[in-house]
Formats: structure tokens, sequence, C-alpha cells
């Protein structure tokens, strides 16, 4: 992409409504813009980041043997009102009256309709056990949102829900997920640590939230640094081995880790004081398990092999993908601006010349562009009539994990240089070998 054609809105100043570091680096970087309290366009570079963390949830989701489909963010209050949660949701749903006075609302989840289009279809315990989930945008009335969209109204929301005979499929379905999620937010370049949770307004009685440790986090929370050393499931993990995904289960639920809500600071005390660690952090996901909940009031019936019918058990399943946009910032950024992991970065590279006009300057990153975007490297092309210091400040801020500096001096010399954002290490080379490295 050239920088000259692209959109790219970057703020010169910081905006003054941003408390957290994650907010005002996003809109100084042109990658979000609030439309409403709590509700927020996604920029072309916002969006880039929002779509690569969207598809490393969905790899991680089809690697566990769960089913993508997509439902609508419009649902029927009567849905609603067939599990009782119609009232009982609160201020928090966003209620619409249509043309013709049907009760309508923006689904804040989908628990009651993925049950309705499963009973509508699903009658024998044959079809189990099944996951079906969509990555779509969730809307929850906060009465304060706030720091960006790390907190707002209008969000997206990966949802997954789990339907198997009885508890121990279930089960064996929970496992699946807590080990998706493991790998998940490790390929994001994350740490994030499963802590028992409260099942609040989704219910049921087994629940764990997945935290990342940042200082900013709302979350207060309370951990065994064991935890932070155990290994991530592999790719190659068995998702049908129900003993090997408890058997990881247990290695990460065995540590201490809870939220100040779950916190019982007696057990936390057995934990040797080296060990205790106890920070805020970000819920970036939160899984449940809540058997027969909706399923029971909803009739999703399935008949088991003695051929008797019976609610089938479930759990649901989410995670924030545009919340992770701002964690990803709030655990990787440095005082020049954004620092990207690898796997997400919006470009891959930021190619900068230091001299337009200057006919080798102009070739030589013509070269660079062609070569690295014929090699699928995504390439952010700084090609603005700018002095290079607004350049390399562009550079930093908007956090693409390399730059590639193309300037008159080194040039001569059949060199460009190479920065690795995370580090500032600078290292020169020549176009071929720039494009090896960076391919
Ligand atoms: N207001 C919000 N803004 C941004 N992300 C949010 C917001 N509320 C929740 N999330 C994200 O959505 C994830 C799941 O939300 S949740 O309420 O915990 N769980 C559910 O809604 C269940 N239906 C799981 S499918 C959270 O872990 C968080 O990452």
């Amino acid at each position: 992409m050239r920088l000259s054609r692209y959109f790219l809105p970057i703020l010169r100043e910081p905006p003054r409504e941003a408390e957290i570091v994650s907010h005002r680096l996003m809109l100084r970087a042109g990658m979000i813009r609030q439309e409403s309290a709590g509700i927020y366009a996604w920029l072309p570079m916002g969006l880039r980041v929002l779509n690569k963390i969207s598809a490393i949830v969905r790899e991680e989701q089809n690697r566990s043997g769960a089913i993508e489909l997509l439902m609508p963010t419009i649902q029927s209050a009567d849905l609603w009102r067939e599990s009782g949660r119609y009232e009982a949701y609160g201020k928090e749903m966003l209620r619409i009256e249509d043309r013709h006075e049907r009760e309508m609302l923006f689904g804040p989840t989908n628990e009651e309709m993925i049950t309705e289009i499963f009973r509508a279809y699903v009658r024998s315990y044959r079809d189990l056990p099944l996951n079906l989930y969509h990555i779509q945008w969730k809307f929850r009335d906060e009465v304060r949102p706030r720091f960006g969209v790390m907190r707002s109204r209008e969000f997206l929301m990966k949802d997954a829900y789990s339907f198997d005979l009885d508890q121990e499929g279930a089960r064996h379905s929970y496992n699946k997920m807590f080990a998706a999620y493991l790998r998940t937010f490790n390929r994001l370049g994350l740490t994030a640590i499963p802590m028992r949770a409260d099942t609040g307004p989704i219910g049921g009685d087994l629940s764990h939230e997945f935290i990342i440790l940042a200082s900013t986090g709302e979350s207060e929370v309370f951990c065994d640094k064991a935890i932070l050393d155990l290994p991530v499931p592999p790719a190659d993990t068995n998702f049908d081995d129900a003993a090997g995904l408890q058997a990881i289960f247990d290695a990460y639920t065995t540590p201490y880790a809870a939220t100040s809500e779950m916190h019982d600071a007696a057990a936390f005390a057995q934990v040797p004081s080296e060990r205790q660690v106890s920070a805020r952090g970000i819920e970036v996901g939160h899984i449940f398990y809540f058997g027969t909940k909706y399923s029971a009031p909803m009739k999703a019936l399935v008949a088991g092999p003695d051929g008797q019918e019976r609610p089938v058990h479930m759990g649901s399943y989410g995670i924030g993908p545009s919340r992770l946009v701002a964690a990803l910032i709030e655990a990787s950024h440095d005082e020049a601006g954004i620092v990207w992991p690898d796997a997400i970065a919006p470009f891959n590279v930021a190619l900068l010349s230091l001299k337009p006009g200057d006919s080798a300057v102009d070739a030589a990153c013509e070269t660079l562009y062609r070569a690295l975007s014929a090699r699928g490297v995504d390439v952010l092309y700084d090609d603005r009539e700018e002095r290079p210091g607004a350049k390399f400040a562009t550079a930093d801020l908007i956090g693409a994990p390399w730059q590639v500096l193309v300037g008159p001096k080194s040039l001569a010399e059949g060199k460009v240089e190479l920065k690795r954002r995370a580090t500032g290490e600078r290292t020169l080379a020549s176009i071929e070998d720039a494009v090896a490295q960076l391919t």
C-alpha cells in the first residue's frame, strides 16, 4: 500500500479524552474513530488488525472441531422470553421496536438463538458432540463505556456454543475450548492465564476467564507464577483425546489463579512468596459450562442411546477480537508508539523513502515494494513528500515490526537499512538480502 494513496488519518496531538495508552495510540495511529459513546468506526488500519486477529481465532476454533456459521445481530424478544432472560438481562440490553411494533433487540450474546437453531435440526445423540460458533458484532448498553474499544457498547465477539448428551461429554467440549484458547492467545503473542471466574448473567457453575497481565487492566488477578511456564498445547493436539485435554486443563488449573471476585487469600498464602503474582489484567476470553440452563426451558432435546429424550448439556465460549486489538497494544508498546507482534501486524514492513524524487531512491523503493508484495509481505510504502523525521515518527507510531529505510547515502554503497521496531536494532543489507530477510 502506498501511503500517499492510503487513508491513514494520523493525529498530530495526543487526544485528550483517552485515559489509557491503547485508546490514545489507536486514535493517534488512525485506527478507530468514535461515532457515539462506546461506538466506533474501524478505520482501514484498525480493521486490518481486527481481521488478522479474527483469522487466528477462526483457525484455532476450526482446529478444535468447532464449525463456523453466522447469526444475525438483531434478535426477537420472544426468543429471550423462552429462556426467561428477556427481563432478567436488564438495562444493558438494547431493545428495539420494528415498524410492525414487534419487540426486537440487538443481541448482547447468542445462547438463545443458537439453541433455537440446534433444536430445529438435531434430535439424536448421534449428531453430538457439536460446537457451533460465529464472529459477530454484539451490543451491550454499558452504563459507562470507556477506554476506547476495551469496554465499548458495540463490539466484536467470537462466541462458540457446545452441545453434548451429558455432563461428561460437555466437560470434553469445555476442555477442547480451553486448549484452543491457550493456543489462540499464544499465537497472538499474549500470555493468557485461565482463572476460575464468576458465571454472571450467562449462568452455569463452571467458568474460566482468560486474563492477560497489563497494568491498565480492569481485573485484579492473583496467581502462582508457575502457571506462566506451562507449555502451550501444540498444533497437533489431539482434540478427540478427552484424557489428554483433561490433563492440560488440570495442569493449568492446579496452580493458584483467581480474579478478585473468586480470590481465596488463605489458599494464595500457600503459594511460595517468590511465586506469588498479584497484578492487573484484561479479560480477553471467558468460557462457561451451564448444562441444561437453556436447553431445558427451550426444549432442545435429543434421544439418547436408550431412546429417552433429554435436554442437551451446553457451554458457551467467548473471545473479544475488538478488545484484543486494545489489549495487544497495552501489552506491547513503547514511548514512540505501538509495537505489533508479527502475527497480527497491520503491515509487516514500513518502507520509508528518505528522499522522494531522488531517482536512485525511487527506483530502489519500487523494486523493494514490488518484490516484497509479490512474496505476500504486507508493505506500507511511505512515499509522501515529508521530512525523514516525520516518516520515522509515523513508522514508530503505527508499529510495523520491520522498517526499511532507503536513503541516498547508504544506497550509494548498494545498501538499505533494516530496523526491527521492537528492539530498535539496525542492520545494513543489499536489496536482495533485505527481501530475503523480510520474506
Ligand atoms: N463491552 C465490551 N467491549 C469489548 N469486549 C467485550 C465487552 N464485553 C465482553 N467483551 C469480550 O467478549 C468476551 C466474552 O464476553 S462474555 O460476556 O464474557 N461471554 C459471553 O458473552 C458468552 N456468551 C460467551 S459466548 C469477553 O471475554 C471480552 O473479551
